[in-house]
């Protein structure tokens, strides 16, 4: 039995363009934390989550109470966390306004953390035993798993010109399409996400149609992250439902998610009303969401995920994979659980494509809009040491940028910007 005798916690800000969505834009960097778990047997394993500061408090203390414990134990992991922390998290906040993410509480905190702590410790027991961790979640179902291109209205640049990159800027339908075009020409994509809720929705109903006239066939899908009223959500249901594979998040809520079902008769998905197992009964019961966007960080890790896709084929929802500004760790973590899941029918989103640099040595390439399954030992990743110093002293050098807050990185272009209360439209 292996001990973990160290676990590191090393906090990273990556590049990131300028990405719009319904409550802002993309700051120049995103706070990342890798986590590094070794074990008596030499062996060092791998893992990443979210960056920002309540993220990494947690983070570190979990990780101070690693050291002398089998490195199996992963589902003792959030009971750990919990009692490591029991009372010094209710500073969390409800909503995040930075992330989208949905729900915030302690739980999903926590869970966020663990995720990246169960991924390092299967990244080390593969490692250990010679097996990649899809084998050790019950063997893969396929062999490549389908990523969709993940469109966004941008702007050229940063109004400091940080974190430059060649992609222009994209805030019309023909901007859209361009983006897409590149998309597919670089990575294979054959299927689209929007992240809407930056215009009226007239204009991003004209993207979505100048898209299927682009691309005729492809599986589109629209994510204004809960912008939209209900008459709102419904009227883009009416204009170019039958374009969509699923509506994303078109309204915020329960309640008002369920009245857009039962209007329209779309399919709905959600990675903001149904983030945790406690919002899953409430949520099926209305019919609320046809799909679930799972996600591993914040449902607390690979293991989690096949829970939630049991969850999900007893009621009949359908599951794909939300992505949030990530690297390479969480995308090989993505990639291994996506692919021991029967049920996970849809491409998966990933942000990676939109990340210059990564803390692996061999960063993922999308062929035909797809990923192999690695089978070499663990997540088939290796930590880049050099990448991850120059990444971690920009966060020492960085402080300014420790927390993602798209909100207050639209006020440095518009001064009076304020956090748009939803629905938007
Ligand atoms: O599908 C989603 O809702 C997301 O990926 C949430 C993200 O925060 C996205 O809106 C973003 O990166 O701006
Ligand atoms: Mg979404």
């Amino acid at each position: 039995m292996s001990r973990i005798i160290r676990a590191t916690v090393t906090p990273i800000l990556i590049s990131d363009p300028p990405l719009l969505n319904v409550l802002g834009v993309h700051q120049p960097y995103t706070p990342r934390t890798i986590v590094e778990i070794e074990t008596d047997d030499g062996v060092t394993g791998i893992g990443e989550t979210y960056g920002d500061t309540d993220y990494l408090d947690v983070a570190r203390k979990l990780a101070d109470a690693l050291p002398g414990r089998d490195l199996t134990a992963m589902n003792g992991l959030y009971a750990l966390a919990s009692a490591t922390l029991s009372g010094a998290t209710d500073k969390v906040k409800e909503f995040d306004p930075a992330g989208l993410r949905g729900t915030r509480n302690n739980e999903k905190l926590i869970r966020s953390v663990v995720s990246a702590f169960e991924v390092a410790s299967l990244d080390a027991l593969g490692k250990t035993t010679g097996l990649p961790v899809h084998c050790l979640l019950g063997g893969k179902v396929r062999d490549r798993v389908d990523y969709s291109g993940y469109l966004f209205y941008r702007w050229a640049e940063h109004p400091d010109g940080e974190a430059p990159d060649d992609w222009g800027a994209a805030l019309d339908p023909d901007g859209v399409v361009r983006q897409a075009q590149r998309f597919a020409d670089d990575y294979g994509f054959t299927s689209f996400k929007l992240k809407g809720g930056v215009f009226e929705p007239e204009q991003e109903i004209a993207a979505i149609k100048a898209l299927a006239k682009a691309f005729p066939g492809y599986p589109l899908r629209l994510d204004p992250n809960g912008g939209w009223s209900v008459e709102a959500s419904v009227r883009v249901a009416e204009e170019v439902g039958d374009l969509l594979e699923y509506m994303e998040d078109p309204t915020a809520g329960v309640d008002g998610m369920a009245e857009v079902r039962k209007r329209t008769g779309a399919v709905l998905a959600t990675n903001m009303c149904v983030t945790t197992f406690a919002e899953v009964p409430e949520a099926f019961a209305k019919d609320a969401v046809q799909v679930v966007l799972s996600d591993h960080h914040y449902w607390g890790g690979l293991q989690a995920t096949r829970e939630l896709a049991a969850l999900c084929r007893t009621y009949g929802v359908g599951l794909s994979m939300h992505s949030n500004t990530h690297l390479g760790i969480s995308l090989a973590a993505m990639t291994h659980v996506a692919s021991v899941i029967p049920h996970l029918s849809y491409a998966c989103d990933s942000h990676r494509p939109w990340q210059t640099e990564d803390v692996i040595t061999e960063p993922h390439r999308f062929v035909g809009g797809a990923l192999e399954v690695s089978d070499a030992p663990g997540l088939g990743v290796e930590l880049d040491r050099d990448a991850l110093a120059a990444l971690h002293e920009r966060w020492l050098t960085r402080p300014d940028m420790r927390d993602r807050d798209d909100v207050a990185a639209m006020r440095k272009v518009h001064p009076d910007w304020v956090q748009p209360s939803l629905p938007r439209w």
